[in-house]
């Protein structure tokens, strides 16, 4: 089973509360977002291999230590994922970007994908795949088969909110991929909308309602 890690960092609380307030503007939510997408991104990259380095400070010679092993891949799910990579680029400046372009049918709430753009050597990266909300989890679900149908292999999810719901529907799809939270909110309205949440994220990132 895929781990559900929830980062309980009080930066990480403090900037969620903020987006979930009504009256958070799409300026400062696109902030805070970058923001908190920064913060995540140092959590999902705390296993990345190392290697010891010899160096020379201006002093001596010592040891150090630099990231090693595969090279990292930051995919954001269209829209609302774009807000993200910013934030994880600003820890991970080196990554390659690949664009996923997905939106949910609001009356079936089935994953539509009209985009997919990825680095060609994907099956040779660590994926960062980032979008705010994992809801009934089928954007996830459809965004990881894509991944891997292109040899994606070593692949871990970004959310700022997900719902238990999507969450279960995930792991039981993709148990190999971990799966890194801000919070685990109560449910799903009949809406498929993520309750109590912080409304459409693509639309409070892009001021689009
Ligand atoms: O887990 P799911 O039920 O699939 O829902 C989550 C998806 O819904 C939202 O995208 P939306 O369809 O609103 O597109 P947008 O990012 O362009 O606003 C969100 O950003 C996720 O991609
Ligand atoms: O609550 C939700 C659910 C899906 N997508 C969103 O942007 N918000
Ligand atoms: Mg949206």
């Amino acid at each position: 089973m895929g781990e559900l890690i929830v980062m309980n960092h009080p930066l990480i609380q403090h900037k969620l509360t903020i987006l979930r307030k009504k009256e958070t503007g799409s300026k400062d939510f696109r902030e805070i977002v970058r923001e908190m997408s920064a913060l995540m991104g140092y959590e999902v990259t705390r296993d990345l291999e190392t290697e010891e380095v010899e160096i020379e400070t201006p002093l001596t010679k010592t040891v150090g230590k630099k990231i090693s092993g595969k090279k990292v891949a930051v995919v954001p799910i269209l829209r609302a994922g774009l807000g993200m990579v910013d934030g994880v680029l600003s820890v991970v400046p080196g990554a390659r970007i690949g664009h996923i372009g997905m939106f949910r049918d609001p009356d079936t709430l089935n994953p539509v994908t009209y985009y997919c753009k990825l680095p060609k050597d994907i099956s040779e990266r660590t994926i960062i795949l980032l979008d705010p909300m994992l809801a009934t989890g089928g954007s996830l679900v459809a965004a990881i088969d894509e991944l891997k149908k292109l040899g994606a292999k070593d692949i871990r999810s970004l959310n700022i909110l997900a719902a238990p719901e999507g969450i279960e529907v995930v792991q039981k799809s993709h148990p190999d991929v971990d799966i890194y939270v801000g919070s685990v909110d109560d449910y799903l309205d009949e809406h498929g909308y993520i309750i109590p949440g912080l409304g459409d994220a693509g639309d409070r990132l892009f001021g689009t309602k």
